[in-house]
């Protein structure tokens, strides 16, 4: 099955305060429909990689793929439309707008990418929350809604533009267990239903075991 990320030989310094090799030769896949999780002690450099993996971060040396196309040394323009149309991202924040309404906040991305029309992009987004049970929250602004409920509509707001990837960094770092195990039975359902690929950053050890394979870091090397 083809790879929808592929990371080589990824090399990263921090140049201040003083030179630190905080990615030592990072490579690995992750294939159409697999949920991995990314586990490492605090400083082991998940962040670090889930960012330049994300596009977000351009300063490291390697390669990195995403759907087979090699996406290092593009524009920020491009890059930028690369994340946009491929990466779904889920925060331990939600940063959701707090005045907006639980429907423009899951439109935002893809009105951002102007594709379609404003009548197609509000379907879509209805879609999106019907797939996660929350279409009954749709015109409550953002700042009224639980906090389980805002990280559902910021899984929303990552699927709009239905992306091949999605990623997380402590997507359920700040909930509850009721509703940590609610956001992974979401991402579980997307992988088996939606055949969407998931890499997740958590220092959730359950979290983690139920995902296909974890990604062990350690001093910024993958050790197993
Ligand atoms: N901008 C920076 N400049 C210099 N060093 C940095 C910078 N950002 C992070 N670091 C260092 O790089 C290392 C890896 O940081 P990173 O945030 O990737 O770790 P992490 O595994 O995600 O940790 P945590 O689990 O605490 O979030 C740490 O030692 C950190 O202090």
């Amino acid at each position: 099955m083809d790879n929808v990320l592929e990371a080589k030989n990824i090399n990263k310094h921090f140049l201040k305060p003083k030179d630190f090799h905080v990615l030592k030769d990072i490579s690995f896949a992750i294939k159409q429909g697999e949920f991995a999780s990314i586990m490492g002690k605090s400083g082991s450099g998940k962040s670090t990689l889930l960012y330049i993996l994300s596009t977000m971060d351009t300063d490291y040396t390697g390669e990195l793929f995403l759907n087979n196309e090699l996406v290092t040394g593009r524009l920020s323009t491009e890059l930028s439309r690369i994340r946009n149309e491929h990466i779904g991202f889920v925060f331990q924040f939600h940063y959701l707008l707090s005045e907006f309404s639980v429907l423009e906040n899951v439109m935002l991305p893809a009105k951002k990418l102007a594709r379609k029309s404003v009548q197609e992009i509000e379907h879509d987004a209805i879609l999106k929350l019907k797939m996660l049970g929350i279409e009954n929250l749709a015109k409550q602004k953002a700042s009224r809604i639980s906090g389980g409920e805002k990280q559902r509509v910021a899984i929303a707001r990552a699927l709009i533009n239905n992306p091949s990837i999605l990623m997380g960094d402590e997507p359920t770092g700040n909930l509850d267990s009721y509703n940590s195990d609610n956001v992974f039975n979401i991402f579980k359902q997307l992988k088996e239903e939606e055949g969407l690929s998931l890499l997740v950053v958590t220092h959730d050890e359950d979290f983690a075991k139920r995902t296909d394979y974890i990604i062990q870091m350690e001093d910024g090397r993958i050790m197993s």
